[in-house]
């Protein structure tokens, strides 16, 4: 039987809305002769990290921000990296700082994260940004991709107050902060990871399954319960093609709803970037 297109939570489709909703914003700042500008850090040239900064730069023309990449070879000192930082953080026109992670071994990453200036840090990776978004649950400057899942939630009137959430994956980029805004949202909220026994015995009871591990459809059907929902975070390149953390023909047959890679969770990442840098450049000069 065919899948209901509904259930399927089309994160392409409310990146295009969240991208029509910033035009509005962006038009006033410009009638205020301010131009947001977002400034991608880029090292090495991992062809991966590559495709992701052009998009960034494409979604960035979509919508009027000023892009600019600042490229800098794989064999680059921390030195000139955190020097590099120091301009971006002092140059009047630059509202957003991106380094696209992962750094090159010898580049102490957190070292480098703390070194952008917390109104600048449109990845909301900083400390001062991490703190208010566990604190406060200030989403203002929050992680990128959590905060896209928490938009295609709302887009799709699901509620989360009191339901049963279960993350698969626990890093600084998506599961930690995923939870802290599921938490703050008053679901009830577990965090599984390598170490996990038993790890279906969680994700079996989950009414909000957010799968970010990082491993080729990790998440099988047996483990999803009937009628949840299902985020899937991953990204994986394999022969054939594009595949998320979750298995996903067999678990769109038992679940409510889910999200498609690619065409749920990526194209939200770089819309909620945007929205982070307009954000940024309205609370530093607007
Ligand atoms: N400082 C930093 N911030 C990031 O936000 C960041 C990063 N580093 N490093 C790498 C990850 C990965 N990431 C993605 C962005 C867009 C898609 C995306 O648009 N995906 C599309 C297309 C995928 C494709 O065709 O390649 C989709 O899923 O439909 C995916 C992944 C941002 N990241």
């Amino acid at each position: 039987m065919e899948v209901k297109s509904d259930k399927i939570l089309d994160g392409k489709k409310v990146a295009e809305k969240v991208e029509d909703n910033l035009e509005s914003e962006i038009k006033s700042l410009k009638e205020k002769g301010i131009e947001p500008g977002l400034t991608v850090v880029l090292v090495g040239n991992d062809p991966a990290s590559q495709v992701y900064v052009s998009y960034k730069e494409k979604a960035c023309k979509r919508v009027g921000i000023n892009s600019n990449i600042v490229d800098l070879p794989q064999d680059v000192s921390q030195e000139d990296l955190l020097a590099e930082i120091e301009d971006l953080n002092k140059d009047e026109q630059v509202d957003g700082i991106l380094v696209q992670l992962p750094l090159p071994e010898h580049i102490d990453e957190e070292k480098v994260i703390e070194s952008i200036v917390p109104e600048k840090d449109v990845d909301g990776f900083h400390p001062a940004n991490v703190g208010r978004l566990v604190t406060q649950g200030d989403m203002d400057l929050a992680p990128c991709t959590p905060k896209g899942i928490i938009e295609v939630l709302n887009e799709y009137n699901i509620d989360i107050e009191g339901k049963e959430a279960v993350i698969v994956g626990r890093s600084n980029i998506v599961g930690k902060p995923i939870a802290n805004m599921l938490l703050h949202n008053n679901a009830t909220v577990t965090i599984c990871h390598s170490r996990t026994k038993d790890l279906k015995a969680h994700t079996s009871q989950a009414d909000i399954l957010i799968a970010a591990v990082g491993r080729e459809e990790f998440i099988t059907a047996d483990m999803v319960k009937e009628g949840a929902i299902v985020i899937d975070v991953g990204i994986n390149r394999t022969d054939d093609g594009l595949v998320g953390d979750v298995e996903f023909e067999a678990v769109k047959e038992k679940v409510a709803a889910i999200t498609p890679v690619p065409g749920g969770i990526g194209p939200m990442t770089i819309a909620t970037l945007l929205e982070n840098t307009i954000t940024a450049c309205e609370q530093r000069r607007g």
